[in-house]
């Protein structure tokens, strides 16, 4: 059988969800590129690789296809590496940031012989980072970006949709600079607003603790991805400056209308507002993971000591349940032993219902 090696750089949330995906697949290798020391023994551990080395040369070595999972701020440097390195001839490129339009025109520069590569963005993640984070489910049902240049021949894209049939992902494929452009607005403009209004709470909480207590439900809800990776995101923002800067000017043009509507005391307008709001999300398209996808949370008092958080992820983990957050919630600090228990898919939580009612815990949604 003819053997595909695929070297992954950055085996975090997105690199080690990859890797979960390919691993153990007919006659697929997978090596994993760390680049700290310690990191080696935790990939092992984990499973998610067959093979995880320091040395970009022995990852690179062969490979049939290389994915770049490191932050976006990294791409340029890792690609002129590889650049200057004996590839496989044929080998595919690919990386998974999520802005493409800098990457790609950082690669195009770098005319690659006999090489291809394929810009990618899995439009899925969550606010979690590090290879404790990655899931072999994540892509599931999500759509997952290709932007190829017109030199790329048709049978190399084929070649690494093929291999991503193994995420169960649909692909798209988009301009880089549109993909930028839509992302930006999506993705990383609700990012921005997450961050600003956490930290506008969190600083009227400096003066009254009752904010953050108070700040349960709908607050979490929206502003969970406000929780994101800051270096992930920093690089983000600073690669996708300019579009960014662009809608940050129309959020503040519709900020400031919903100023003239309160000032004006201007019922009719604020109630066409939320009507538009309204008729354009009851059309977003259902059942298919988007980029920010919920969370479904279950709550359960528990008795108050400190092996239950371990005991209860047992409990579920031997059932197969997939969780994807445990804590105990501070928010409800006045009543002793709630825990919120958080996962990426409704079975699971409806699963672990039962499970917890079973072993006669109080559980309510
Ligand atoms: N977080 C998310 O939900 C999504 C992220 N992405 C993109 O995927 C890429 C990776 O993001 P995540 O997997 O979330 O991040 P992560 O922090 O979980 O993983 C990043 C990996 O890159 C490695 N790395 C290698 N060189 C590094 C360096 N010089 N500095 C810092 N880290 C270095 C880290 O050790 C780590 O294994 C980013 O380009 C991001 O834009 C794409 C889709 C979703
Ligand atoms: O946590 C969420 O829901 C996200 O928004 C995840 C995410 C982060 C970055 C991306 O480029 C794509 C998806």
């Amino acid at each position: 059988m003819n053997t595909t090696k695929i070297a992954i750089f950055g085996v975090g949330l997105i690199g080690g969800s990859l890797a979960l995906c390919f691993k153990n697949k007919p006659g697929i290798t997978v090596v994993g590129h760390a680049h700290r020391p310690e990191s080696i023994d935790k990939y092992m551990s984990k499973g998610v690789v067959d093979v995880a080395t320091l040395s970009m040369e022995e990852a690179a070595k062969d490979a049939d296809f290389i994915f770049l999972c490191v932050p976006v701020g990294k791409l340029e440097e890792y690609l002129t590496k590889l650049s200057e390195m004996p590839l496989k001839k044929g080998c595919i490129i690919t990386d998974v940031g999520s802005t493409k339009a800098s990457v790609s025109v950082a690669a195009e520069a770098l005319k690659f012989k006999d090489v291809f590569f394929i810009g990618g963005h899995p439009m899925a993640g969550s606010e979690r980072s590090g290879v404790d984070a990655a899931s072999v489910l994540l892509f599931e049902n999500a759509f997952y970006v290709l932007c190829a240049s017109a030199s790329i021949p048709e049978y190399a894209i084929e070649s690494l949709e093929k291999l991503l049939l193994y995420t169960r992902a649909q692909i798209v494929k988009v301009e880089p600079k549109l993909h930028d452009e839509i992302v930006g607005a999506v993705s990383h403009l609700p990012h921005i607003i997450a961050v600003a209004l956490v930290n506008q709470i969190s600083d009227y909480n400096e003066s009254n603790m009752l904010y953050r207590r108070l700040a349960a439900g709908g607050f979490r809800d929206i502003t969970r991805i406000a929780s994101s990776d800051p270096v992930i995101w920093r690089d983000i923002l600073l690669n996708n400056n300019e579009v960014m800067l662009r809608l940050l000017e129309d959020w503040n043009k519709g900020i400031s209308i919903f100023i003239d509507m309160l000032k004006g005391s201007n019922g009719q307008a604020i109630e066409e507002a939320f009507q538009k709001a309204n008729a354009f999300r009851n059309e977003l398209p259902e059942g298919r993971k988007g980029m920010i996808t919920p969370l479904f949370d279950l709550y359960l008092n528990v008795p108050d000591h400190p092996g239950i958080i371990g005991k209860i992820a047992t409990e579920l983990g031997s059932e197969q349940i997939n969780l994807s957050n445990i804590q105990i919630i501070e928010s409800r600090e006045d009543v002793p032993g709630v825990m919120r228990l958080s996962f990426r898919q409704e079975e699971d939580m409806e699963r672990a219902r039962i499970v917890l009612h079973e072993l006669e815990y109080t559980v309510f949604v």
